[in-house]
């Protein structure tokens, strides 16, 4: 693994939104409410058509570490760092795109969902996953119990993750962050309703810091 990759682990908080953004032009008032709220990484995904552009726009900002989501080719991921994203994420373990990644010199965390594609990740070099879908796999007990055999390994468990179970995944010294589309769910961020998704980001940073839910 690269000193660029262990070095930016830290980067992404404890606690990642991962963003449904149909209209990029509420790219820069969502960054606004998360900054707001105390979080300032980011995962943009691509699953529509906006997120490359939302990546765009929030690159240029100083103030939020944009990262890509649902990358799926490396071709994708290609358009994803060109375009600003300073981290990749993609839901399962793909050779190519991890590959792609590595060669440009971003930090990617792929999806894994079992111990085989755990060890992939580590064999491609790789010290952190995204564990998906968490909690439908059997969450933090699961996450427990595959962290026994990979000792360096840090999960960013998504998937089910509600902001009541934030601090039951953050108590593992294997988790290094949580991801979570209700943080900023895709219907606040189409309706413009920028102070609940900052009040949902001070729950979620509470949360992560041991205060309540
Ligand atoms: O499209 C992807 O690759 C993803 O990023 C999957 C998301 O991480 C989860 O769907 C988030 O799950 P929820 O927080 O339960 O909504």
């Amino acid at each position: 693994m690269t000193d660029v990759q262990k070095s930016e682990h830290a980067d992404i908080g404890k606690v990642l939104p991962v963003l449904v953004i149909e209209d990029a032009s509420h790219a820069n008032a969502l960054g606004d409410a998360l900054v707001k709220g105390g979080l300032r990484a980011a995962e943009v995904t691509l699953r529509t058509a906006a997120g490359i552009d939302a990546i765009r726009t929030l690159a240029g900002r100083d103030d939020v570490i944009v990262g890509a989501g649902t990358v799926l080719t490396a071709e994708q991921a290609e358009r994803s760092i060109e375009a600003g994203a300073r981290f990749v994420v993609t839901p399962g373990f793909a050779p190519t795109v991890v590959r792609a990644c590595q060669e440009a010199g971003v930090p990617v965390f792929p999806g894994a969902a079992t111990a085989t594609e755990i060890q992939m990740a580590v064999d491609a070099g790789l010290d952190v996953v995204k564990f998906f879908p968490a909690q439908q796999l059997g969450g933090a007990a699961m996450i427990k119990a595959l962290s026994a055999p990979f000792r360096g390994v840090r999960f960013i468990p998504t998937g089910g993750v509600t902001t009541a179970l934030i601090p039951e995944y953050l108590a593992l010294p294997a988790v290094l962050a949580v991801g979570a589309t209700a943080v900023a769910p895709a219907d606040l961020i189409a309706g413009e309703r920028w102070v609940e998704i900052t009040t949902r980001a001070e729950q979620a940073v509470a949360a992560a810091s041991g205060g309540a839910a």
